[in-house]
């Protein structure tokens, strides 16, 4: 009995590339994740664990960062197909090469009417969230209500730094005065009224104080932005006693196309899942009355 070899593939899955265009400065931002395989015989790699016709998924990997700089990322499919036919006729064992993109679409905030040249929320509606306690009944029932939302993606391509921290033996982050910022917000408010309140006015409201706060704050850190955008939120509504927030860093490493003879001047990043930072605070009224049982969660009181 022989054993064979079928069909064969391989290549980098789900390389998460953002090109950000800010030759003017209204930037624009390319959102991807690039798939590549390649095919032919690769056979003895399999049968034999030999490597020679092998071109590394690592190589892959770096052209197509390489290819979003130097062949530019206008639209998906003309980078697609820049890819795709390099592997083929530049790599001679590869006979065909299928090149998958999924294109993560961004909008632009609008901002005092006019949209912003600089930060997006990612499409897709983000969540709205509330929660009532009622305890007691007749004139001692008590009524807490929190407002909130979450999954709002948000990302501004300038007016970001992080620089003057503080530094130990494991340090190895460098100061930067220009970065990507990215975020998932979770945001909940806290009421201090329930008659009378319009809810959806007062919804909109926040959320648009929120996003264009993130949009209109030169940012010294995501913390710094997070507490800027509570006190809009409690300058604005003085039925909210209190803002929650809770925002992971979504990194967004510019990619060192160095090797390849290429500058990176802030335009291609790779945009990583995990870790990630998480900030969270909490932005209150000095005479704010105590939150009661407001926060205590389902899931605990906590
Ligand atoms: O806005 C930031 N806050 C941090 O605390 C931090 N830490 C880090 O590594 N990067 C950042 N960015």
């Amino acid at each position: 009995m022989g054993i064979v070899l079928g069909t064969h593939q391989y290549g980098k899955a789900e390389n998460r590339v953002v090109r950000i265009y800010r030759d003017t400065p209204r930037h624009e931002i390319r959102d991807l994740s690039v798939s590549t395989a390649l095919r032919g015989d690769f056979g003895l790699a399999h049968t034999a664990g030999d490597q020679a016709a092998v071109l590394p998924t690592d190589s892959q990997k770096q052209t197509v960062y390489a290819y979003a700089r130097e062949k530019g990322l206008r639209t998906v499919e003309d980078y697609a197909l820049a890819l795709a036919r390099h592997f083929v006729d530049d790599v001679e064992p590869v006979a065909g090469a299928r090149v998958e993109v999924e294109e993560f679409a961004w909008e632009r905030v609008v901002v005092d009417g006019a949209e912003h040249d600089h930060t997006w929320v990612r499409k897709g509606q983000e969540v709205r969230t509330a929660a009532v306690t009622v305890e007691g009944t007749g004139a001692d029932q008590q009524v807490w209500v929190t407002g909130g939302l979450k999954d709002l993606t948000i990302l501004k391509s300038t007016g970001s730094e992080f620089t003057g921290f503080r530094t130990d033996p494991y340090t190895v982050l460098q100061p930067t005065t220009d970065r990507v910022m990215a975020t998932s917000l979770v945001a909940r408010w806290r009421f201090t009224e329930h008659a009378g309140v319009d809810w959806d006015t007062t919804y909109a409201g926040i959320r648009q104080l929120l996003v264009a706060t993130f949009a209109q704050v030169h940012s010294l850190a995501l913390q710094q932005t997070l507490f800027e955008m509570g006190r809009a939120v409690l300058e604005a509504h003085p039925f909210v006693a209190e803002v929650r927030l809770s925002a992971p860093n979504k990194h967004h490493f510019l990619y060192d196309l160095s090797p390849f003879g290429l500058e990176n001047p802030g335009e291609v990043f790779h945009a990583d899942d995990r870790p990630y930072g998480l900030i969270q605070a909490q932005v209150t009224r000095d005479d704010a009355p105590d939150a009661g049982p407001a926060w205590y969660g389902y899931t605990g009181l906590v």
